[in-house]
């Protein structure tokens, strides 16, 4: 088996709202994949899917080779933290711990050790009356000790300091490494996370508009900034994906690579040149007026 995630042509509707229209994406085995896009893009529904909470309205999931809807042996090697989870009232964090095992057959006391004393998470308070980031800390600890063969982040870090970021990060990168599994991560923090992922899905309003390697991803578009109307002269034949303009300066989103054409004529022109982020990517397809997609296959307007 090559990809431990499959998502083949899912529509899912809430009533009259499209949450995910034919979306279509894979995830290697083994692999980090990023999953991108703005508020409301449809993140959190494709993860409930995946993680066999949700069903789709139309269109076929397959995780590690079987559907995961109702499926006991497929959902035991799902581990998916969100952002809400929730704890009985009287939970304190010793409940979770002694807990979660059985739940979790690879279950690795060591890593839950680590994080919970780099996180600093409160032994004695009730999880209840925790702040937001710990919490999250909770939820990591949780993710990553599981080291459940698919691994589903939503929003892993919300409320998380720096330091407590770079924990996980780190234990993240390290843990893999040892036991290798596939973890799909979805994040509004992109340029921090970038160097994470393998791999990267962007989603827009339930389309998926990008499918790529990460270092392909880049190879996507470009930004150009300078005064803005050699930007526009530079830019002209290129499709807009996002424009930026303060006072006289413009900065712009392209379609498409840096060809000598538009290299040559940015450095005659004194216009800055650079691969757009994944977060100039994120930021162009979620600029509404913009319908063209783009995928592994290409370009496609
Ligand atoms: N149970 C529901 N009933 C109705 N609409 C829903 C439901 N769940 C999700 N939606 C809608 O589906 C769309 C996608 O929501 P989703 O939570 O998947 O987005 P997201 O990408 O995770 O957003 P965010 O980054 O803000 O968490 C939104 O328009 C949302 O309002």
């Amino acid at each position: 088996m090559t990809n431990a995630i499959e998502i083949r042509a899912v529509t899912r509707r809430f009533g009259r709202v499209k949450a995910l229209d034919e979306v279509s994406f894979t995830v290697p085995v083994g692999s980090i994949c990023g999953l991108l896009g703005r508020n409301g893009a449809g993140k959190t529904t494709v993860m409930s899917i995946i993680s066999g909470q949700d069903r789709p309205t139309s269109g076929r999931v397959e995780v590690l080779g079987a559907t995961p809807f109702e499926h006991a042996a497929t959902l035991s090697k799902i581990s998916y933290v969100r952002d809400n989870q929730r704890y009985p009232d009287d939970y304190r964090l010793h409940h979770v711990l002694r807990i979660a095992p059985e739940f979790a057959p690879n279950w690795s006391t060591d890593v839950a050790s680590e994080l919970v004393d780099g996180f600093q998470i409160p032994a004695k308070t009730p999880i209840k009356k925790f702040s937001r980031g710990q919490l999250s800390a909770v939820a990591i600890v949780l993710g990553l000790a599981s080291r459940a063969p698919v691994t589903l982040f939503d929003e892993p870090y919300l409320g998380l300091d720096v330091s407590a970021r770079a924990l996980f990060y780190s234990v993240l990168l390290r843990d893999l490494a040892t036991v290798p599994r596939t973890v799909l991560l979805s994040t509004h923090l992109i340029e921090e996370s970038e160097s994470l992922f393998d791999r990267v899905v962007i989603v827009d309003r339930g389309r998926v508009v990008v499918e790529e390697e990460r270092d392909d991803a880049r190879e996507l578009a470009l930004s150009l900034s300078g005064v803005a109307d050699v930007v526009d002269r530079v830019a002209a034949g290129r499709a807009v994906l996002q424009s930026t303009r303060v006072g006289g300066l413009k900065s712009v989103i392209v379609r498409g690579p840096g060809d000598s054409d538009i290299l040559n004529a940015a450095a005659l022109h004194g216009v800055q040149v650079a691969p757009a982020s994944l977060q100039d990517l994120v930021m162009a397809y979620g600029t509404h007026d913009e319908p063209a997609t783009t995928t592994k296959e290409g370009v496609r307007a």
